[in-house]
């Protein structure tokens, strides 16, 4: 979707028989291209709201059978730069006969404010939004993150719909429901768990995404594998060039691959009260590396750095080797990402690590590895180590 998604024929999104024991779901029957994967399979996970991602080119007719049947009117919240795709997602549920508002916030990590929300609630409450109406993102991962909230908030809880139209939108940002804006003392320090009624991954979004906007993404897909999915590390070694070509399959597979891991996480662990604290592999540092930089940096990019230091970590603890540690080297630097910070900034990103939402009380908890695959979250009583694992990433 660049400037109006391709017409398609229009397949209902509850026509769609996704086989929940496929990682990476099953072909579309629709248009044969699109890819559907389901992000909880059991009856149990059923009751608490499962979802489909489709990836695919041409999404749009899709929009509104996955808003349901019940939903009049529908808010879509999108950044200044994504306007004109806005307005064609407005145009096209007008054409289906629903009442259309856009909502323009600012841009990244500017939108991810408690004012922006509270203008949202204004824009819900001025035009009576009500419990059967639904809210759609068009954007990148702070679009979904501050609309989420939106959603989860307006009224306690209405649907919403992400369309992400960057890489890390696709692979992480729109699935799994966590939604949330920052403070002044954090990232993501407010918000709530409140997934989707659905999610479409349009891969066209991706021809206008700028390179670095990308490589930021892929920081993320690197993480799934680190934590899940070794083949997505085979296939970026193979190639880091068609890894980062938004036309390539490769690029596809990735992006499949990575929101399949997800999708099997949150199924298990909605809440984060275990096994999801694995995708926040790297995360620890990275948010605290954000903050510093007041948010200047990719949030990809902060990715990055925090999984090398967190491998320095997991190294120097013992628990991976040298080939494992030096692959998230290798991996990182192949596709151009960052993998060391400056090496000032120690108790600024002490303050910063010390808040992360892993901690219980005084004790620092972080993502580490236990080989490929192998995650599991661990205490680490002694600052020290921490400082230790800084200087193999200073600058
Ligand atoms: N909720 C979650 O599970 C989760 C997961 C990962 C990241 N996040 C959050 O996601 C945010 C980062 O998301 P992001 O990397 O997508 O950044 P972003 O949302 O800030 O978007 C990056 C930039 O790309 C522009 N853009 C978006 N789509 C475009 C397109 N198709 N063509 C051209 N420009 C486009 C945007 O206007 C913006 O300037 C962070 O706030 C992070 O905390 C949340
Ligand atoms: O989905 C998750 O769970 C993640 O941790 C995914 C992360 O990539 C994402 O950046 C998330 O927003 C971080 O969550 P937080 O709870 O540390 O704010
Ligand atoms: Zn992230």
């Amino acid at each position: 979707m660049t400037e109006r998604p391709q017409e398609h024929e229009q397949t209902r999104a509850d026509a769609v028989s996704a086989d929940p024991t496929d990682p990476v779901g099953a072909p579309d029957p629709g248009t044969g291209e699109a890819t559907v994967i389901p992000v909880s399979g059991g009856a149990a996970a059923a009751a608490r709201g499962g979802y489909d991602v489709v990836v695919g080119r041409g999404l749009l007719g899709r929009l509104p059978a996955m808003l349901g049947p019940h939903v009049q009117r529908v808010l879509i919240i999108h950044p200044r730069a994504l306007r004109a795709t806005g307005d064609v997602v407005k145009n096209d549920l007008e054409a289906a006969g629903l009442t259309a508002l856009t909502a323009e916030i600012p841009d990244a990590e500017e939108g991810k404010h408690l004012q922006v929300a509270g203008f949202c609630w204004t824009v819900l409450g001025q035009n009576n939004f009500t419990r059967s109406d639904a809210i759609v993102s068009v954007g990148g991962g702070a679009v979904s993150d501050l609309a989420g909230f939106v959603a989860a908030t307006w009224l306690r809880g209405v649907r919403v719909v992400h369309m992400p139209t960057t890489l890390l939108g696709m692979v992480d940002a729109a699935v799994g429901g966590k939604t949330g804006i920052n403070t002044a003392e954090g990232k993501n320090l407010v918000g709530s768990f409140h997934p989707p009624a659905g999610v479409l991954a349009d891969l066209d979004t991706l021809l206008t995404l700028p390179a670095n906007e990308l490589i930021s993404g892929l920081a993320e897909v690197v993480k799934c594998g680190f934590i899940a999915d070794p083949t997505i590390l085979e296939l970026i070694e193979a190639d880091p060039e068609k890894a980062q070509n938004p036309h390539s399959a490769v690029l596809r597979e990735l992006i499949e691959r990575a929101i399949a891991v997800k999708a099997q996480i949150v199924t298990d662990d909605l809440k984060e009260t275990g096994r999801r604290e694995a995708l926040n592999y790297g995360h620890t540092l990275a948010h605290a590396i954000e903050l510093a930089e007041r948010y200047q940096w990719r949030h990809g990019a902060a990715v990055s750095v925090g999984l090398v230091f967190a491998a320095e970590l997991a190294r120097s603890l013992g628990r991976i080797d040298d080939a494992t540690a030096d692959r998230h080297w290798s991996v990182l630097q192949s596709l151009g990402l960052p993998v060391s910070y400056r090496g000032d900034r120690w108790q600024t990103l002490l303050e910063g690590i010390q808040r992360d939402k892993k901690n219980r009380g005084d004790r620092l908890r972080f993502v580490l590895l236990d080989g490929i695959g192998q995650p599991s979250t661990v205490d680490v009583p002694d600052a020290s180590l921490l400082f230790a694992a800084y200087q193999e990433i200073a600058e």
